[in-house]
């Protein structure tokens, strides 16, 4: 049966032979996947019976390396680590890391503008979105100094593998992964013993090491810490740099393209000039940028964000049950005992024609414009690309800002269109991988031919 999941194109199509609820046994492990709104919003509201923190730990351990002395031994990583990352991630202090995110944006943009020598680049969107966003993003956590560049292809034979590592399968299936994982692992150590890897680097990294480093008992060794980086890196890049990637594939395959999009910035640059004419968002002045940024209105990309993430997601929000003889709010027919797991199925949440309508499986650009997230009735349409609960994405400021404004500067700046040299499906979700279910965003199937120009 989980080799049958895996393999459907569709998950959330279990939802109409199996119900809101069904438990797989395979491979020695039972799991039970849930798929409607209502029993996932019971699950997050019965936080006491149905906790995500054993998942997280057991998560470090098998799918990150982290050694189980310092998951398990002692409390550090429950007790200091993981409020941590809720602090610096909250909304109120996650401003500089954004800010970073924008600076090194500005840097990507600056630097992808000086390979159009020509009037047009031929590229793939890989190379030219993903690449650049993902060195963004590893710079706006931890600092200029580490090499995101060399970091890119074992980031990615990692993160390929990452649902194999999940799934807990055998060694033969995840030597590539593990083998790319290591050497991951081994970069972020070299990093962390070069002087000065500090500067630049985001208060959430150095908090880590510094907490590891002096307030565990006993204090972590850089190799330690090196697996725990590691992990928080995969977290921001492995989702977020697919989400900015798909902002911009899937509007390329719409009819219109990007013009709606670059008449909502431009129109927002004209106003912002006019009412603040010595203002220079020419590219030289990242922090004017990012003022900009942080004021602009721009409903459509905003809805454009919250839609592709609707569109492209397929995690899992695991829950593990820890007591005995405990139900889901509403379904008393089903029973859980301690140690059972609850995959949440955030993917057919979002593709169920109940909330979404008879087009819910098709990408809509304005479907969270205005009312467009509301339902007959006045209840809001469930949203949950974070899951939900007290165990909800700690990340989703940052990345729901960062997805935003990258796209936004990437709009200011270039003139994209598919490459009419190269077959493009109709719609960009033909090109969504569906095989890769419940480890996040969806990879895409085939490289995006683009044509880049500068934009005037
Ligand atoms: C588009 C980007 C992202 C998506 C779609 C996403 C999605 C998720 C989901 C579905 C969960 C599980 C929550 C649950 O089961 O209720 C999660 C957890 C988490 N994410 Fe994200 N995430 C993204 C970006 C980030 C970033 C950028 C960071 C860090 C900078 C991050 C850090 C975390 C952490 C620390 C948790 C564990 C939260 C906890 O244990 O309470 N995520 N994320």
């Amino acid at each position: 049966m989980l080799g049958v999941l895996r393999q459907s194109p569709s998950v959330h199509v279990f939802r109409e032979k199996y119900g809101d609820i069904f438990t797989v046994q395979a491979v020695g492990m039972r799991s039970t996947y849930v798929t409607s709104a209502a029993a996932i919003s019971a699950i997050y509201r019965n936080s006491k019976s149905f906790v995500f923190q054993p998942v997280r730990l057991e998560a470090s351990a098998k799918m990150f390396d982290m050694p189980r002395s310092i998951v398990y031994d002692n409390d550090y990583m429950r007790e200091t680590l993981y409020p941590l990352h809720h602090r610096l991630l909250a909304s109120s202090n996650v401003v500089p890391m954004v800010d970073a995110l924008i600076m090194h944006t500005v840097d990507g943009v600056k630097e992808l503008s000086s390979k159009i020598t020509e009037n047009q680049w031929s590229t793939t969107l890989e190379e030219f979105g993903h690449r650049t966003i993902f060195r963004a993003i590893s710079a706006s956590m931890c600092g200029p100094r580490f090499p995101a560049e060399k970091a890119y292809d074992p980031f990615a034979a990692f993160d390929d593998c990452l649902p194999l590592l999940a799934a807990g399968a055998p060694a033969l299936f995840v030597q590539k992964g593990i083998r790319a994982r290591n050497q991951l692992i081994d970069m972020f150590e070299e990093y962390l013993g070069t002087p000065g890897w500090e500067e630049g680097a985001s208060e959430l990294i150095t908090a880590i090491v510094d907490g590891a480093r002096n307030e565990s008992q006993p204090p972590w060794t850089d190799r330690e810490l090196a697996t725990a980086i590691n992990s928080d890196f995969w977290a921001a890049n492995g989702n977020m740099s697919w989400g900015f990637f798909w902002c911009i594939n899937l509007m390329l395959h719409e009819p219109q393209g990007l013009a709606p999009l670059y008449e909502e910035i431009d129109a927002a640059r004209d106003s912002w000039l006019k009412a603040h004419p010595s203002a220079d968002l020419s590219g030289d002045s990242w922090t004017e940028l990012a003022e900009f940024l942080n004021n602009a209105s721009l409903p459509l990309i905003t809805s454009v964000v919250s839609e592709t993430l609707r569109v492209s997601l397929s995690s899992f929000s695991v829950r593990a049950v820890v007591e005995d003889g405990v139900t889901i709010n509403g379904y008393p027919q089903f029973e859980f005992g301690k140690g059972d797991l609850l995959l949440c199925q955030i993917r057919s949440v979002h593709l169920d024609q109940e909330h979404y309508g008879p087009d819910a499986a098709a990408f809509k650009p304005d479907r969270f414009l205005d009312s467009g997230s509301v339902m007959q009735g006045g209840a809001r349409r469930p949203f949950i690309p974070w899951g939900g609960g007290v165990s909800q994405c700690d990340g989703r400021h940052f990345a729901s800002k960062g997805c935003k404004f990258a796209f936004a500067l990437f709009l200011l700046n270039f003139d994209i269109t598919l490459d009419p040299a190269y077959e493009a499906p109709s719609s960009g979700s033909a090109l969504l991988d569906t095989s890769r279910i419940g480890a996040g965003i969806l990879h895409s199937t085939k490289p995006t031919h683009i044509l880049v120009s500068k934009r005037k």
